[in-house]
């Protein structure tokens, strides 16, 4: 069967952020309306953004922020990001341009998310930042304004804190170079970045970004590869076939790069720039993968790994225990309350092949707790979600579309 998934939220939320920041108007078609992506909705209107919203098409025309003299808006505004790591990570250096006192908080799981390396940046590039509970989380408040320049920032923790920094830096009077202290997580994400800021007229190469702001555009939102991995999974799992719509190898998501660990457990994979079809051939083998680039479709794997022949080691996605909640612990413990031989270690996790019991699951408020272990439900009787509703975060009719499957 053929699915077409909803926009992606992580080009969603830079899209609207760049269009806030822009001059002039802009066109975002195929957004993402998810709880995410409405969080970033509200922090751009905060800002002072026109947004004019069509739920029904799914587009989003923003009138940019930014005029022949810079900015219009003042901050000294309150922003509450939610669960939305990206809303938070990409709008705090946004309100360092402004001079006004502004106030960033989000859900009691967003609290203990890291934000260390952001406050420290902002820090570093001239504006004032407050912790208003515990140093390194949120809520902080933060004055401008920030005026650019070089700065040192680990990458082992979070691509987004860079993404944040490179959206703001065209709108920094010196631009920005960032030095990398650590190595980067998540690489395709900065690629993602730097991809959508260019579609607004930005300037970025490498880890530099020079002045000169943004320029409205007409910007149309790929699908979200993250949630495909759920529908190519259910392809490999139980030998159907599924094409998945609108994303391929011209996809600027990493995450289309799960099919390939789907093509070396055994599915038939193919691909064309805007399509990627799955079929499960009825062979699964455990993989050895490195999944630091796309490690959001590190617990998809972990649904489909239970029903390979052989076992499979993920590694290199220890920076996932700062996610929605510990993953690594948060699917290891799962796939063992149904039994499953389920190894934690430092930097990934071990799964052996099994037939899971029949078992009501945990989610940890985590969405993709919950869409991948429901995988498990299509081949084993009595596979129950708890607080299935915690997809909204990115995907609030999956189990409705998951049901369109069987
Ligand atoms: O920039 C982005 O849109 C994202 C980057 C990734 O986070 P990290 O860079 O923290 O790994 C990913 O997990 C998240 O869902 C979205
Ligand atoms: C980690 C995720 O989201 P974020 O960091 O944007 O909250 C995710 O969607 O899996």
């Amino acid at each position: 069967m053929t699915v077409r998934v909803p926009g992606s939220k992580s080009v969603t939320n830079r899209a609207l952020l760049c269009a806030a920041l822009a001059q002039g108007t802009s066109t975002l078609s195929g957004a993402l309306l998810a709880d995410d992506t409405r969080a970033m909705l509200d922090a751009v209107r905060a800002l002072g953004a026109g947004v004019d919203l069509d739920e029904a098409t799914r587009t989003v025309v923003v009138s940019g922020l930014a005029s022949t003299d810079g900015l219009t808006a003042s901050g000294g505004v309150h922003v509450d990001a939610r669960q939305s790591g990206t809303t938070s990570r990409f709008v705090l250096p946004a309100l360092a341009l402004l001079a006004g006192r502004s106030v960033l908080d989000g859900s009691e799981q967003l609290r203990v998310r890291p934000f260390g390396p952001l406050v420290e940046a902002l820090r570093h590039l001239g504006a004032q930042v407050e912790d208003l509970a515990r140093p390194g989380n949120l809520p902080v408040a933060v004055s401008g304004p920030v005026r650019g320049g070089r700065v040192a920032l680990p990458g082992h923790l979070s691509s987004q804190f860079l993404s944040g920094l490179f959206m703001t830096a065209p709108l920094m009077p010196e631009g920005l170079s960032v030095e990398l202290t650590s190595p980067l997580v998540s690489v395709p994400y900065l690629e993602m970045t730097a991809a959508v800021m260019r579609a607004f007229g930005a300037d970025v190469e490498g880890l530099h970004v020079r002045p000169g702001g943004y320029r409205g555009c007409d910007y149309a939102i790929e699908p979200d590869a993250s949630a495909a991995s759920y529908f190519l999974g259910a392809a490999a799992i139980t030998g159907g076939r599924v094409t998945v719509e609108g994303l391929g190898t011209a996809s600027l998501q990493g995450d289309v790069r799960f099919a390939d660990v789907l093509e070396r457990m055994g599915a038939r994979v193919e691909r064309t720039p805007d399509r990627i079809t799955v079929t499960g051939t009825g062979v699964l083998r455990g993989v050895e993968v490195d999944m630091v680039d796309i490690s959001d479709t590190a617990q998809t794997l972990a649904a489909v790994a239970v029903h390979a022949e052989g076992p499979t080691r993920v590694r290199g996605i220890g920076f996932i225990r700062g996610k929605e909640t510990d993953r690594i612990a948060a699917v290891v413990t799962e796939l063992r309350r149904a039994g499953i031989d389920a190894i934690e270690d430092d930097d990934g996790f071990t799964i052996h092949p099994g037939t899971p019991a029949p078992t009501r699951f945990e989610t940890y408020d985590d969405h993709r707790m919950a869409m991948s272990l429901a995988l498990l439900g299509l081949r084993t009787p009595g596979i129950e979600i708890d607080n299935p509703r915690c997809v909204a975060k990115t995907y609030p009719n999956y189990f409705h579309d998951l049901a369109q499957l069987s």
